[in-house]
């Protein structure tokens, strides 16, 4: 029944405004599925290869659509990602395209749920999934790669913990991102949004500290439940690997510096949350940092691992962090983001599933992290391409209860 008998891929927009890959597969008895890969700007440089989207089209009707067509069961993820990397050849989807081929991968899901009638994430978790539900981490501050003349540290997140649900989660995000805007007028500071739709004021990180924890102190007091406020300080784009320092606007660190820095900001705003402190290739320093505050924060790798499982190994073995960002583009399958949250979880490491700067309509994530069980969901705050998976997971409990 879920045999696939159609793969058809076309350029869409993102919410960027540049093109991305969307793909549609049909199987034999009717079922449908349609999926689009999103794309990162502040990207790791171990990530699978992300190619223009005319050439991985080409490449994928080329190689990957024989392998599918007639061939292999959407029902059956594995194959459909094996078929994948058989028809690529490479480590890195280098010749297809992680681009192609997350939207391929995702879409097959998508149709062998449809034909069993399941919703994606019962059908990526099973009937044994257990019912807790990840909370989301709302950008309501940025700047780095994702808006120019912004803050230093990339993403200012708010993180509420205390939740009873979902939706109230969801909501006390939309709320603190809101005070911010109330925050910065107050200040005069005139701002528009980066990329995730988070306020990209021009002002230095430490502004933005106190102006975020005030923000989430307000909305705490309106919501009654406990808001924390986590960063993705995004390391390896302040890194600069001539000099060994990390470049702030206003000064450098070096590496012990900004091992310290952070762990005096972890403990002066009680941060929940902290990706990417450090460089990508610096699985040392990231195993000081996470010996030094790890029992009270999550060190979260992103750059660091890339959702690819021989990277987190390597992370696994220094003690590099606790938490791992998942990103199935990073990668290029479903199956392998699978793998890496298996691994993630049998080694104590939380689970972060996670959108892209550049993202689509696509609400495949939402599933994904209902699915494996992830405690958290990072995927924005505002914007429809933001407010497209926050409103899905809000659904998904809907229906799940
Ligand atoms: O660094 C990140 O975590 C992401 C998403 O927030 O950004 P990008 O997609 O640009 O890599
Ligand atoms: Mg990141």
């Amino acid at each position: 029944m879920t045999l696939i008998t159609d793969v058809r891929l076309r350029r869409i927009l993102d919410s960027r405004g540049n093109p991305t890959v969307e793909a549609d597969v049909v199987t034999e008895s009717g079922g449908f599925g349609r999926a689009a890969a999103p794309s990162g700007a502040s990207t790791g440089e171990y990530e699978a290869v992300e190619r223009p989207p005319g050439e991985a089209i080409a490449a994928a009707r080329e190689h990957a659509v024989p392998r599918l067509v007639g061939e292999v069961y959407a029902g059956n993820q594995r194959d459909v990602d094996a078929a994948l990397h058989a028809a690529d050849g490479t480590d890195d989807f280098s010749e297809i395209g992680a681009n192609s081929a997350v939207a391929i991968s995702m879409a097959a899901a998508k149709a062998g749920a449809d034909v069993l009638g399941a919703p994606l994430f019962q059908h990526l978790g099973g009937t044994f999934r257990g019912d807790d539900f990840p909370i989301p981490l709302g950008n309501v501050v940025g700047g780095g790669e994702h808006a120019a003349d912004a803050t230093d540290i990339q993403e200012f997140l708010a993180a509420p913990v205390g939740a009873p649900s979902v939706a109230d989660a969801v909501f006390a995000n939309a709320a603190v991102h809101d005070a911010v805007a109330d925050l910065l007028a107050e200040r005069g500071v005139p701002c528009g949004k980066g990329d995730e739709g988070a306020w990209a004021p021009s002002i230095d990180d430490s502004e933005a500290f106190e102006i975020v924890d005030e923000a989430v102190s307000l909305v705490e007091d309106e919501v009654g439940f406990n808001i924390g406020f986590g960063l993705d300080v995004a390391g390896a784009e302040l890194y600069d690997s001539d000099s060994e320092t990390y470049e702030y606007s206003d000064r450098s660190r070096d590496t012990d510096e900004q091992i310290a820095y952070i762990a005096d900001l972890v403990d002066e705003y009680d941060l929940v949350y902290v990706e990417d402190p450090l460089d990508e290739d610096d699985y040392d320093a990231f195993a000081d940092l996470t010996d030094e505050v790890g029992d009270r924060t999550l060190i979260c790798g992103d750059d660091l691992f890339v959702t690819n499982t021989d990277r987190l190994v390597e992370g696994i073995d220094h003690g590099a962090a606790n938490s791992i960002l998942i990103k199935p583009n990073q990668i290029g399958t479903l199956t392998d983001a699978f793998d890496a949250i298996e691994l993630a979880t049998r080694n104590g490491y939380d689970s972060v599933v996670s959108h892209r700067s550049g993202e689509t309509e696509d609400t495949t994530i939402a599933h994904l992290a209902v699915a494996t069980d992830a405690p958290f969901i990072k995927t924005g705050t505002v914007g429809g391409e933001r407010t497209a998976k926050l409103n899905e997971l809000i659904r998904i409990a809907d229906d799940a209860t």
